[in-house]
């Protein structure tokens, strides 16, 4: 019988769908993140992000499917959940009237005796001013008032919608940097983002949402082991060519040039191009992950006819 122990996915969806009005949000989502991992949640506005993670703030229930964080059902125990994680929104919400001091020190009352002490180093590292009142700091500055807010308490999971927005290039930097220590420090990070480069950095695992459904999960380093442009140059624009055996992402045919991002390619794929009549040239490139993603997201999703409604019952819940 095999020691190995099996760690307990961090956070745990199935199934999950979410409909407001006449726009799937959501759609048939599953996702599975163990520990220790950073998961990059990429998508295009509109995509379902943070309909998602507010499924799993338990901000918003979905139709059908069950999520859970850390064991917790994401419905049935938010409270327990927001004990233990640690989690920016897109638009943080923060005492306009209290200073940053007074902002850590209230904050401080629902968590362990080691949150002031953290939180004030990370202040510090942020280098926000102490003493200012909210109201009269700048949208960094806020942004970094509620990143700290979120991590002082050392959650196992964080969970960050567009943290880095707002921020300057070197305390972005840093930021996602002390994600990957996170990480290493046996804690979990979901990051959605559109900054793809710097995600690119720093993430362990790729989920890519697009028109609600997840198109693609896969750690970072198989994706890009795996993936591949694969470009051939045909006698005539009017040859058929061969397809490259694999998970076609996109496919581009412009005059006798053919041009295909392609998800685990077959190692063997030239043979079918070398043996092929009417192929002159073929090759193949490594993808950046931004490549991979607008191959991704470049596939056509079903129409949608009428303009989205805000689905005022949902908003109530928040
Ligand atoms: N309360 C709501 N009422 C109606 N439609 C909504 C509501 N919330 C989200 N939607 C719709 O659901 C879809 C997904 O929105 P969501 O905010 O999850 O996307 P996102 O991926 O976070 O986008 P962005 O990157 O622009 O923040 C969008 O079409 C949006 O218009």
């Amino acid at each position: 019988m095999s020691s190995e122990l099996v760690t307990p996915n961090v956070i745990e969806v199935h199934g999950v769908s979410k409909r407001f009005r006449n726009c799937q949000a959501l759609d048939q989502v599953d996702l599975l993140v163990p520990q220790g991992k950073v998961l990059a949640l990429l998508g295009e506005n509109g995509a379902g992000k943070t309909t998602l993670i507010r499924i799993l703030t338990g901000f918003l229930k979905p139709d059908i499917g069950s999520a859970q964080l850390l064991g917790h059902d994401c419905g049935k125990d938010s409270v327990e959940i927001r004990r233990q994680i640690g989690y920016v929104s897109d638009s943080p919400a923060l005492y306009e009237w209290m200073t940053a001091s007074e902002i850590g020190w209230f904050t401080s009352a629902f968590y362990d005796d080691a949150f002031p002490d953290r939180y004030q180093q990370l202040i510090r590292e942020f280098q926000v001013p102490i003493d200012t009142k909210i109201s009269a700091m700048s949208k960094g500055q806020r942004a970094k008032v509620a990143l700290a807010l979120a991590t002082a308490h050392d959650p196992k999971l964080l969970i960050l919608d567009e943290p880095t927005s707002g921020l300057d290039p070197i305390v972005r930097r840093q930021f996602l940097e002390s994600m990957v220590d996170r990480a290493a420090a046996g804690r979990t990070v979901l990051l959605s983002s559109h900054l793809i480069n710097e995600v690119e950095r720093v993430a362990d695992v790729i989920a890519i949402l697009h028109g609600g459904k997840i198109r693609l999960i896969q750690p970072l380093e198989t994706l890009k082991h795996e993936t591949r442009i694969v470009t051939a140059t045909m006698d005539d624009a009017h040859v058929e060519s061969p397809v490259p055996r694999g998970e076609i992402f996109s496919s581009t045919i412009s005059g006798r040039q053919r041009r295909w991002v392609v998800g685990k390619l077959a190692e063997n794929w030239r043979d079918d191009f070398t043996t092929e009549e009417g192929v002159r040239h073929c090759d193949a490139a490594v993808p950046t992950l931004e490549e991979i993603f607008i191959a991704v997201c470049g596939q056509p999703l079903e129409p949608s006819t009428e303009p989205n409604e805000v689905d005022e019952e949902a908003e109530m819940m928040t």
